[in-house]
């Protein structure tokens, strides 16, 4: 189902010493929140789908259930949050406010980060425990509300919170196969930093088919990768971001976080997380390739060596990720 690693999916499950993982996803009558729960569906490691939104869960949640797959699929609205998030193993949240064109994804802030702060204290309270992935944008600042919402329960563990950065994996490798008329299946790009225009640092440099893009190619790559996103925007004119190639994005990373806990060695995805990598300079969190265990993070890898063009991608993002981080955190600790 996820290019190359659909193969060890299969394995992983073949070798589960135990496989009923319960799955809830928060704002999963939206447009991401569709494709992913039906993505969701169709995982043999997925046993209880719980769908929450703050309306129209139940008739989706009714619509999936008649997929022919063996999990359990329940819908849940309004104050019903306990009921989904109870048990669960794993958390993914689309929850929140697209863009429209001309907005940045911080534009989103004022209205995203109560909405990630209302379920974060709901996952503090009934889930402290799983693992979650954070879809709501501006995923710079909303990991961080998490985290410290987290905190303030007295539940923090930052193995078990991540910023779903996979779309931006999943556009570097598909741009890439575009103009190297190559199948992205055999495309991996490394992509690290945050998941906002110039926080996203492509790392094409330690890619086969990447290292020898250079000049304007180099450029227009990079750019791609970087403000793939508005792209998505503009095409849809006023009535959203990417949903579809989201979906797919979070149902491949939750499928990582699935693999994970039953027990797969070498799961290594990119995702924005509490990571040392950069905290003497200010930087909370960063995205890198991280491998994934049953307890969530298992090991932050490093950046590897960088080309003197990523070096300059990388000094142009951190204080960018700085100032989105804080934002977060103030916004936490203001209330
Ligand atoms: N991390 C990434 O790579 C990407 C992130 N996004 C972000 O994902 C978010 C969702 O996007 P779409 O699905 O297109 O938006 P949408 O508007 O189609 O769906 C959002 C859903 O969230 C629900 N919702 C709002 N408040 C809620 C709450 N308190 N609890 C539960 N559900 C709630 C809404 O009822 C709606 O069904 C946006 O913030 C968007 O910017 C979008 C694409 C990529
Ligand atoms: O661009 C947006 O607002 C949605 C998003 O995060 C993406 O598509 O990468």
């Amino acid at each position: 189902m996820f290019a190359r690693r659909s193969t060890q999916l299969v394995r992983g499950f073949a070798t589960s010493a135990r496989a009923p993982y319960h799955v809830a996803v928060l704002g999963a009558a939206g447009g991401i929140g569709q494709p992913l729960s039906l993505l969701l569906k169709q995982n043999p490691l997925v046993t209880k789908l719980s769908l929450y939104d703050v309306r129209g869960a139940p008739g989706v949640a009714a619509d999936i259930s008649h997929v022919n797959t063996a999990s359990e699929v329940k819908g849940f609205e309004k104050d019903d949050i306990k009921d989904a998030l109870t048990g669960a193993d794993v958390i993914i949240i689309p929850a929140g406010v697209p863009r429209k064109p001309g907005m940045t994804r911080d534009d989103l802030f004022n209205t995203n980060a109560s909405i990630v702060q209302t379920l974060a204290e709901a996952a503090a309270t009934h889930a402290p425990k799983a693992l979650i992935g954070i879809i709501s944008n501006p995923v710079n600042s909303t990991v961080p509300i998490f985290a410290e919402t987290f905190k303030a329960k007295g539940v923090y563990d930052p193995k078990r919170i991540f910023g779903v950065t996979t779309l931006d994996v999943v556009r570097a490798s598909r741009f890439l196969g575009e103009i190297k008329n190559a199948d992205p299946k055999d495309i991996e790009v490394t992509v690290v930093g945050g998941h906002s225009g110039v926080t996203i640092i492509p790392l094409l440099s330690q890619t086969p088919l990447g290292k020898d893009v250079k000049g304007e190619e180099y450029k227009k790559i990079v750019h791609r990768i970087q403000f793939g996103g508005d792209e998505v925007v503009q095409a849809k004119a006023g009535t959203g971001s990417a949903t579809l190639s989201m979906g797919y994005a979070g149902a491949r990373f939750a499928n990582s976080l699935l693999r994970a806990l039953n027990g797969e060695k070498g799961v290594v995805e990119p995702t924005f997380v509490d990571s040392p990598l950069f905290k003497d300079q200010g930087v909370s969190h960063f995205s890198s390739n991280v491998e994934l265990g049953p307890n969530g993070v298992e090991k932050i890898h490093e950046l590897g060596a960088l080309s003197a063009e990523e070096e300059e991608l990388l000094k142009a993002a951190l204080p960018e990720l700085q100032k989105n981080i804080k934002k977060g955190v103030d916004f936490v600790a203001s209330k």
